[in-house]
């Protein structure tokens, strides 16, 4: 992967994030490039991380020998028909992270044949600690699998996936996945603050006590109902509180959170694959 040049159409949240994260794990900015149609952005990237930025998405797959795909699913077709023919030509190993978006129709809107990973990282990746399942189509050959896996290993844990059509579910889980925490994390210190500790103190015990959690789980061989078990005393604190989680439908409401995100996914995709051009 060293010696590669690795191009992001879009410069947004998650690109950043990977962008941050391959950088700082010794990746050259050198030979990372971004191509983004908002000068704002483009500046602040260029600033941040030092890396090559256009305007132009097909002077950055002139450039790139791999191209991540990192715009909205809404802009996907759009992008891939306007760089298909370089890409083609070029015979460049696409990598999409867009939600939903189907390799199948990758290959549609880019014209042709084409080697390409379907991905889905996390924003963590920007501190190394990200999580990212992928999918190879049949033209991905073992060395341009090794390559995706070893970019994204760069910034966190890597897994492939046997089917594409689990992707929507790990959209679900962890593309989505920080966002519930950090909403779990806002809760835990709001309520802190109401209970009358100082904001920064209910803010700095609520984030190392879903780091600890978070470490703790990861490294135990039990499972995290075993853990919890071991916080909840009988008669306890931790009971009343989780049983008032229990009695408020909690358990329920995430089963329908999570998969209401995996619907988005296929319904996104429905709709943006099915759009006349
Ligand atoms: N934000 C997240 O946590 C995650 C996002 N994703 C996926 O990553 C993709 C990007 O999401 P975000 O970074 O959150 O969005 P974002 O809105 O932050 O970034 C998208 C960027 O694309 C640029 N853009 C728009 N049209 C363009 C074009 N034609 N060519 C080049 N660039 C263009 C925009 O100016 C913007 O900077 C989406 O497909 C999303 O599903 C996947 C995993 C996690
Ligand atoms: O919210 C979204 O649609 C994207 C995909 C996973 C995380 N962010």
């Amino acid at each position: 992967m060293e010696n590669k040049t690795i191009g992001f159409i879009g410069g947004g949240n998650m690109a950043s994030s990977l962008i941050g994260g391959l950088i700082a794990d010794g990746f050259p900015a050198a030979q990372l490039w971004v191509a983004d149609p908002d000068a704002e952005r483009r500046e602040a990237l260029g600033r941040r991380f030092g890396v090559h930025t256009t305007a132009d998405n097909r002077e950055l797959t002139a450039q790139a020998e791999v191209v991540v795909m990192a715009v909205k699913p809404q802009v996907m077709r759009e992008a891939c028909q306007a760089i298909g023919n370089s890409v083609l030509e070029k015979q460049r190993l696409v990598i999409s992270i867009a939600a939903g978006i189907r390799i199948e129709a990758i290959e549609r809107w880019l014209g042709g044949p084409c080697a390409i990973v379907r991905t889905m990282p996390n924003t963590p990746s920007l501190v190394g600690s990200g999580a990212t399942a992928l999918f190879a189509n049949a033209r991905v050959q073992a060395d341009q699998r090794e390559l995706a896996e070893a970019m994204l290993r760069a910034v966190g844990l890597t897994l492939w996936l046997d089917d594409e059509s689990q992707m929507d579910a790990v959209t679900a889980v962890s593309g989505s996945g920080p966002a519930y925490f950090f909403l779990m994390m806002e809760l835990l210190e709001n309520a802190g603050t109401s209970l009358g500790l100082k904001r920064e103190t209910a803010r700095l015990l609520s984030l190392q006590t879903a780091f600890g959690a978070a470490k703790l789980a990861l490294e135990s061989l039990d499972d995290s109902a075993t853990l919890r078990a071991r916080v909840t005393s009988p008669g306890g604190t931790t009971e009343r509180a989780v049983a008032l989680f229990e009695e408020g439908g909690l358990r329920e409401l995430f089963e329908k959170a999570v998969s209401g995100a995996r619907d988005r996914a296929v319904e996104l995709a429905d709709k943006l694959e099915s759009e006349k051009p």
